[in-house]
């Protein structure tokens, strides 16, 4: 892992896991929103599940850097990123998906991901260059080979230059998907990606979020309220209830578990 030009990031002595979560407590004045929580993802997808209030969206908040811990510690492969800014992680591999869609709605599909990508690493220019000079028209070439993988992986490509404002919420969510994979993360924080999706749109963000999550070099966390989803996607899970662990391990086991039953499940 690069340093930031602000970044002084801390080498663990621990073998490195690709997300250490060490003890981590977040706080919103008296209110104690997430409590101590420890996990650790090399791999794979990992589900965080739990009824409302259960601190899961403080927790992807804090591990995509837009809140700060009380207490504890987090790394991404071996390194502390805790007191980092949310666009320093992003700058190293760190995406999070959002509940409120945050497309460009009047740049079509394609150049939305043309945005994300030229984006890591840049923080100016990015929507200036979308008028194609020629150095633009050279990089996206350079990138016409990711773009368009990424279209055919999402069930994009038919709607590939239409305006992101033109399209139906199912294929804005996807698109913002898309825009998440779209330069390769480390981690992806995925904030209920299935909300406003019909069958076939969840049935196709599943099976990509299986692929991408299976080749080794991008996990995800996931928090979603959709336990089917969470089932077919995941290969471990954590079920929050008042910012604490209740059970995390293989989905099926912790689904059979007679507390997260009574918990959430029951009432799921
Ligand atoms: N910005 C904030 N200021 C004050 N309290 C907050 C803030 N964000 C969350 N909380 C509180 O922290 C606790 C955990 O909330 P959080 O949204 O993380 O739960 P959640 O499991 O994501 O719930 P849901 O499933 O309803 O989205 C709740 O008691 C909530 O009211």
């Amino acid at each position: 892992m690069k340093t930031g030009g602000s970044g002084d990031v801390i080498p663990s002595e621990d073998a490195a896991h690709l997300l250490q979560v060490e003890e981590v407590s977040v706080s919103f004045g008296g209110i104690r929103a997430v409590s101590q929580v420890s996990f650790d993802l090399d791999q794979g997808c990992c589900g965080l599940i739990g009824p409302n209030g259960a601190g899961k969206t403080t927790l992807l908040d804090t591990l995509a850097g837009i809140h700060t811990p009380r207490e504890g510690r987090i790394r991404l492969d071996g390194h502390d990123l805790t007191g980092q800014s949310s666009t320093w992680r992003a700058q190293h591999g760190i995406r999070r998906t959002f509940q409120r869609h945050q497309a460009f709605g009047w740049l079509t599909v394609e150049e939305n991901l043309l945005v994300a990508l030229e984006w890591r690493g840049r923080t100016r220019r990015i929507l200036a260059d979308l008028v194609a000079t020629p150095s633009t028209r050279r990089r996206r070439r350079a990138h016409a080979g990711r773009i368009e993988h990424v279209l055919e992986l999402c069930g994009l490509l038919q709607v590939r230059h239409q305006r992101a404002a033109t399209l139906p919420i199912g294929q804005v969510r996807l698109m913002e998907f898309a825009r998440a994979i779209v330069d390769e993360p480390r981690l992806l924080l995925l904030d209920e990606p299935t909300s406003g999706l019909g069958p076939e749109d969840t049935e196709r963000l599943g099976s990509v979020v299986r692929e991408i999550t299976a080749t080794g070099t991008c996990a995800a966390v996931l928090v979603e309220h959709d336990l089917d989803f969470v089932m077919d996607v995941c290969d471990r899970m954590i079920v929050l209830v008042l910012g604490e662990v209740l059970a995390a391990g293989d989905p099926a086991e912790v689904c059979r578990d007679p507390e997260v039953i009574s918990a959430y499940i029951g009432v799921a």
